[in-house]
């Protein structure tokens, strides 16, 4: 591993990954991943199944040895982390089926106790073994055998396991997974507490984007090895997909309208001023969703030298043209950049 080049993370940055790549066999998974998480800040990691969001974060954690790049955590290199740094992240895996026949608050309290000599005057560790049972919300099953608990509860304890040593930096992969709507909120509320009060940098993967929009303070999609967005739900939303949707009714027919770029406003002033008889007047912006997919699909289809860029760009330009006659009837040019799905959508309003 190369020295770091560069000047040391300010003493406000959790994480500090930079050119991170990771090669399995000879497959590169991960191409050169760059990002930075704050003290205190909550980041999800978003992308597809198999994008290396695991693999990232197990680098992250020390658990998996990486092929290149520089990795700070908490200020240390985590292939040289040791037991003290070790204690001040928390991790919370995937699935961890173990400890079957413990009781919830013996088995936290058998855990909690490794923690007591990582106590400095900054952090006092572990958390008080009772007090994060209620903030879990496992005080009613503090008695029970963890074999008996629900998956939610299951995940719950995990997400106490993961904390109980009050770490600086928490590592949840897919913590929700199998969550109810409540426990789901409850979770997220923890998350909000441990960032906010706590002072808890967090790094999520989910494959739920309703959860990212609502927990993360940054979102950072991965996909074909590289990040290819990072920011605010909001600013994702705003900056990557400015598409919009104006949908209306004229004539009997429900019309779809993409405006792939900039304010749909001058649009909809120009259908207004049209002789269409415009009713039911809607104009959608696009979702994180839409985003994410529009994101994916880019990053997946636009790899310079794939066999599948071209076929790629023909659908697209495809797509681009392919105006139906509600867009000649509608009242200006097409604004071009429409998807498969919106000219679909489209085929399907002038039908309806
Ligand atoms: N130990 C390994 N040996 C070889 N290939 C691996 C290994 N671990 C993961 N991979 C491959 O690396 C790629 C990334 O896997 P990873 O589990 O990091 O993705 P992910 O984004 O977490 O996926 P998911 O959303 O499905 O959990 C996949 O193609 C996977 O098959």
């Amino acid at each position: 591993m190369t020295a770091r080049s560069e000047s040391p993370p300010s003493g406000d940055v959790a994480l500090d990954v930079r050119d991170l790549r990771m090669r399995y066999g000879t497959k590169d998974v991960l191409k050169g991943v760059s990002f930075t998480a704050q003290r205190g800040e909550v980041v999800a990691l978003l992308g597809p199944n198999g994008a290396g969001k695991t693999t990232t974060i197990e680098i992250l954690e020390g658990f998996r040895m990486r092929s290149a790049g520089e990795v700070s955590v908490l200020g240390q290199d985590p292939a040289h982390g040791d037991e003290a740094w070790r204690a001040r992240l928390g991790v919370v895996l995937q699935s961890w089926r173990d400890h079957g026949r413990w009781r919830v608050r013996d088995l936290l309290g058998y855990l909690a106790r490794f923690y007591t000599p990582y106590s400095t005057a900054e952090v006092s560790r572990p958390w008080d073994v009772d007090e994060l049972i209620k903030v879990v919300g496992l005080a009613e099953q503090s008695r029970a055998k963890v074999q008996t608990l629900s998956g939610g509860q299951r995940r719950r304890l995990d997400v106490a396991i993961g904390i109980v040593g009050r770490p600086e930096l928490v590592f949840l992969d897919e913590p929700t997974a199998g969550f109810d709507p409540h426990a789901r909120r409850e979770f997220h509320d923890l998350v909000h507490r441990l960032a906010d009060f706590e002072n808890t940098t967090v790094l999520l993967t989910t494959h739920d984007l309703d959860e990212a929009e609502k927990l993360a303070d940054r979102i950072l999609v991965l996909d074909g090895g590289e990040i290819v967005a990072n920011g605010s739900a909001d600013q994702l939303a705003r900056e990557l997909t400015t598409q919009a949707e104006v949908r209306w009714t004229s004539g009997g027919h429900r019309n779809v309208h993409a405006v792939a770029e900039g304010d749909p406003t001058e649009f909809v002033r120009r259908l207004l001023a049209s002789d269409l008889g415009v009713t039911e007047l809607e104009v959608r912006r696009a979702s994180l969703e839409d985003t994410y997919m529009s994101l994916v699909h880019r990053a997946e289809t636009y790899q310079p030298g794939s066999d599948d860029a071209g076929a790629a760009r023909a659908d697209q330009a495809g797509a681009d043209h392919g105006e139906t006659d509600q867009d000649q009837a509608g009242p200006g040019p097409d604004e071009g950049g429409r998807t498969d799905q919106d000219r679909a959508e489209q085929n399907e309003g002038v039908q309806s």
